[in-house]
């Protein structure tokens, strides 16, 4: 149900219009594919999930002292219970998250204002842990900016297309960690919702839990861990860019039998929008204008 695409296919000039077709079908339906033959270093991905359980391991009041209250989901650690990824669900997410962005622009004099989604990243005081991070974030983003070569074929957009509008991409990272279900009505790991950036590229354990709605099915399919590969899905961003041709899936993660572990890099264009609930959907207009196609060359 959910296809797994080879990477190689494209990079290495294989099969490039092969990869282009079942890259595009994957992007139409179910939004969602796995990605093996992307070339990122297990060892490295090995080294994220290594220091984020580190992270997770500090006691709460060394963890309070990485939370940055006015910006949550993107900077610094939050706390579970504190967020919801369903708009009005009385059930907050069951899970602790901790969020890094990019470094340059966290440090430019207009990113200073506590401006939501904007900011400078904070750090915990465990050697190797910014490294590590800042490597997997270069190579995510490296990977999520190919990626786009393939889709800007595959959507018939001139080449360069997207290059123009990632020359400075906006681009986070999400360290989260899913405590075992207590089994409580209407408990939740991360309740239903799309993302609001063009590609997420996921890093998951092999604890199951995150579902994606298919209409075909009419039911949420479960989306299978595969070691090694990359899950990837579409965002609004994206839909609005290619005219609805792709659909930014809903998804959830539900509560865990064990503890649960996954990392999400979410890329996004230079221009965005204040903080908004994810599920204001006119909200894209602001930080996306070329997205309704009144502004094709903002
Ligand atoms: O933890 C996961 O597997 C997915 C999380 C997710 O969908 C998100 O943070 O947007
Ligand atoms: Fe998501």
């Amino acid at each position: 149900m959910i296809p797994t695409l080879d990477w190689r296919r494209f990079s290495t000039g294989s099969d490039r219009s092969g990869f282009i077709a079942d890259l595009g079908a994957a992007c139409k339906a179910p939004g969602f594919f796995l990605l093996t033959g992307h070339r990122i270093d297990p060892a490295l991905v090995s080294a994220v999930f290594s220091a984020a359980d580190g992270l997770f391991d500090l006691t709460e009041a060394e963890k309070r002292t990485l939370a940055l209250p006015s910006r949550p989901k993107d900077r610094g650690w939050s706390k579970i219970g504190t967020e919801s990824s369903t708009a009005d669900s009385p059930h907050p997410d069951r899970r602790e998250t901790f969020g890094i962005g990019p470094e340059t622009l966290g440090n430019a004099p207009q990113m200073r204002w506590g401006t939501p989604y904007r900011g400078t990243n904070v750090w915990p005081d465990m050697p190797g842990f910014r490294d590590v991070m800042l490597k997997y974030f270069g190579a995510a983003q490296a990977l999520s900016l190919a990626l786009h070569w393939a889709i800007a074929a595959d959507l018939g957009f001139p080449e360069g297309w997207f290059d123009a509008r990632f020359r400075k991409p906006d681009a986070s990272l999400r360290l989260m960690h899913y405590p075992p279900a207590r089994g409580l009505e209407g408990e939740m790991g991360a309740g239903a919702h799309v993302d609001q950036d063009a590609l997420t590229l996921l890093l998951t354990d092999d604890e199951p839990g995150l579902q994606v709605w298919s209409a075909e099915a009419n039911d949420w399919i479960d989306v299978p861990h595969v070691p090694g590969a990359i899950v990837v899905n579409v965002g609004t961003c994206l839909q609005d860019w290619s005219g609805g041709r792709y659909a930014a899936p809903l998804h959830r993660v539900l509560p865990p039998r064990e503890d649960r572990r996954s990392v999400a890099f979410f890329l996004r264009p230079e221009k965005r929008a204040p903080q908004v609930h994810q599920s204001e959907r006119s909200s894209l207009q602001a930080w996306a204008p070329e997205a309704t196609g009144r502004h094709a060359n903002a």
